[in-house]
C-alpha cells in the first residue's frame, strides 16, 4: 500500500478542453478517497493520471513520495475497475481473477491458492468455473474486483464500479466494497457522481467541478460546511434549498436579509452577522438544509417565513414538503435539474399539509449558510481545516 499525491496537477486534451485544473490533492496510505462531482468535471481524467495511461499537461503525480512521471503503467502497481467489469467473456471466472497473476509470470500452487483467497473474500470461491455471461451483474463486479486486486496492488482505483448495477445492489455493494478495502488496507481512489456513494463509502471527498477541486474533508465537514454553494448543493439529499437574499445591515442591531417579501434578522452577536454585513445593500445566496427548518405556525414571531406548499413527497416514515417563501431561487450553474426557490421541510408521515396552504417555516440560524453569489464562496468563517 502507498500514498497517492497530485501536486498542482492539470490537464488539457489535445482540442484545448481543459479537464484537470491546479489540483493538489493528496491520499494517505490506506485511505478511501472519493473523487466526486458531476459529469465531465475531470474524475476519470484524474484516475487516468494516476494509472499512468494519461500524462499530466503540468505537474506531477507522486506514488509513495516518489515522482511517477517516468514509471510506466504496468510498473505502477496500480490497479483498476470499470463501471463495465471488463472481464474477459471466453475465460472463466477462475481465469479472469488469475489472469494477472499470468502475466506476472506467477507459479501455478500460488496462482490457485492466491485466486481462491481473493475470491472467498468477494463471496464468490463458488463460481470460479463459470463465465462472465452466467454471472448476475453483482457477481461480475466482485469477480472484477477481485481481479483488481488478486496481484496486491499499491493503489486501487475504481471508476463508478457501481453504475451499471440496480438500486438494491448498489447500496448492498457500498458496505462491502468499504468494508473490505479498509480491512486490506488498501489505499484507494474512488470516483462517482453519486453523493450518497461518496458520503457512505469514503474517509474522505474531494470535490471537483470544471476540473477545479472545489471542496476536500470528511463527508460529515463537507456536508456541514460546504466550501461553495455548488457543493453545498451537490452534496446532501434532499439537497439543500438556495434563494437569494438582499441584505442591509441595520446597525448595531442586526443584519436583515430579505428574502422574497419577508424579513430575517440575524442578531449583530453573531460571528457570521458581521461577515455577511460585508454584503450591505446587495443579494447573496442563502442555503438551508431540512435540519435547519421546523414547521411553525404561519406568521408567528421570530426567524420564520410562511409560504405555499408546492409539492409533496412521501417517503413512509417521513413527508418532504415543499414550501414556496417567494423568494428567488438560486441555480448554482451545471445543476439544471435543481429544484429551486423553495424550502424543503421534513414533517411526520401523519402530518398532512394541502397543497396550496399557507404554511409557517421556522429557520435555525445557526445552520443557515450564506454564499456570495458571484464567486460561489461560502461567506463567513469556515470553522475547520483549510
Ligand atoms: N480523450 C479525450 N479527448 C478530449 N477531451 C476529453 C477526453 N476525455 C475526456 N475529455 C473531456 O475532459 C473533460 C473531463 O472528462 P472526464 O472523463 O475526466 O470527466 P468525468 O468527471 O469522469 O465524467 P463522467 O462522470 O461523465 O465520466 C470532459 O469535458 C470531457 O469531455
Amino acid at each position: 500500500m502507498t500514498t497517492v499525491a497530485l501536486r498542482d496537477v492539470s490537464l488539457i486534451y489535445p482540442g484545448g478542453t481543459v479537464a484537470v485544473q491546479d489540483v493538489n490533492l493528496s491520499v494517505a496510505d490506506g485511505e478511501f478517497m472519493v473523487l466526486l462531482g458531476p459529469s465531465g468535471c475531470g474524475k476519470s481524467s484524474i484516475l487516468r493520471m494516476v494509472a499512468g495511461l494519461q500524462r499530466p499537461t503540468r505537474g506531477q503525480v507522486v506514488l509513495g513520495g516518489a515522482p511517477a512521471d517516468d514509471v510506466p503503467a504496468r510498473s505502477r502497481g496500480v490497479s483498476m475497475v470499470f463501471q463495465d467489469f471488463a472481464l474477459y467473456p471466453h475465460l472463466t471466472v477462475g481465469d479472469n481473477i488469475g489472469f494477472p497473476l499470468d502475466v506476472g509470470g506467477c507459479l501455478s500452487a500460488e496462482r490457485t491458492e492466491r485466486i481462491t483467497e481473493v475470491a472467498k473474500a468477494f463471496g464468490i470461491d463458488d463460481l470460479l468455473g463459470r463465465r462472465p455471461a452466467e454471472l448476475s451483474g453483482g457477481q461480475r463486479q466482485r469477480a472484477a474486483m477481485a481481479r483488481a486486486i488478486v496481484r496486491e496492488p499499491r493503489v486501487l482505483l475504481m471508476d463508478e464500479p457501481l453504475s451499471n448495477l440496480d438500486a438494491v445492489l448498489r447500496s448492498g455493494l457500498r458496505g462491502e466494497i468499504a468494508g473490505l478495502a479498509r480491512s486490506l488496507g488498501l489505499t484507494v481512489l474512488y470516483v462517482t457522481h453519486d453523493q450518497i456513494e461518496a458520503q457512505t463509502m469514503a474517509d474522505r471527498i474531494a470535490v471537483l467541478r470544471n476540473g477545479v477541486l472545489e471542496d476536500e474533508g470528511r463527508p460529515d465537514e463537507v456536508y456541514r460546511n460546504p466550501a461553495t454553494m455548488h457543493v453545498a448543493a451537490f452534496v446532501g439529499s434532499p439537497r439543500m434549498s438556495l434563494f437569494k437574499a438582499y441584505v442591509q445591515v441595520v446597525v448595531d442591531s442586526h443584519v436583515a436579509l430579505h428574502i422574497g417579501g419577508q424579513t430575517v434578522e440575524l442578531p449583530w452577536p453573531d460571528m457570521r452577522a458581521r461577515a455577511v454585513a460585508h454584503y450591505d445593500g446587495e443579494d447573496i445566496a442563502v442555503g438551508a438544509r431540512t435540519e435547519a427548518l421546523r414547521p411553525a405556525p404561519a406568521g408567528s414571531s421570530g426567524p420564520v417565513l410562511t409560504g405555499q406548499v408546492r409539492h409533496l413527497e412521501h417517503h413512509g416514515h417521513e413527508t418532504l414538503v415543499s414550501v414556496d417563501v417567494g423568494a428567488w431561487g438560486v441555480e448554482p450553474c451545471g445543476l439544471h435539474e435543481l429544484r429551486t426557490g423553495e424550502l424543503v421541510l421534513r414533517v411526520r408521515p401523519d402530518v398532512r399539509p394541502a397543497h396550496g396552504e399557507y404554511v409557517g417555516v421556522r429557520l435555525c440560524l445557526e445552520e443557515l449558510h450564506f454564499f456570495d453569489l458571484e464567486n460561489g464562496r461560502r461567506i463567513g468563517p469556515r470553522g475547520r481545516r483549510r
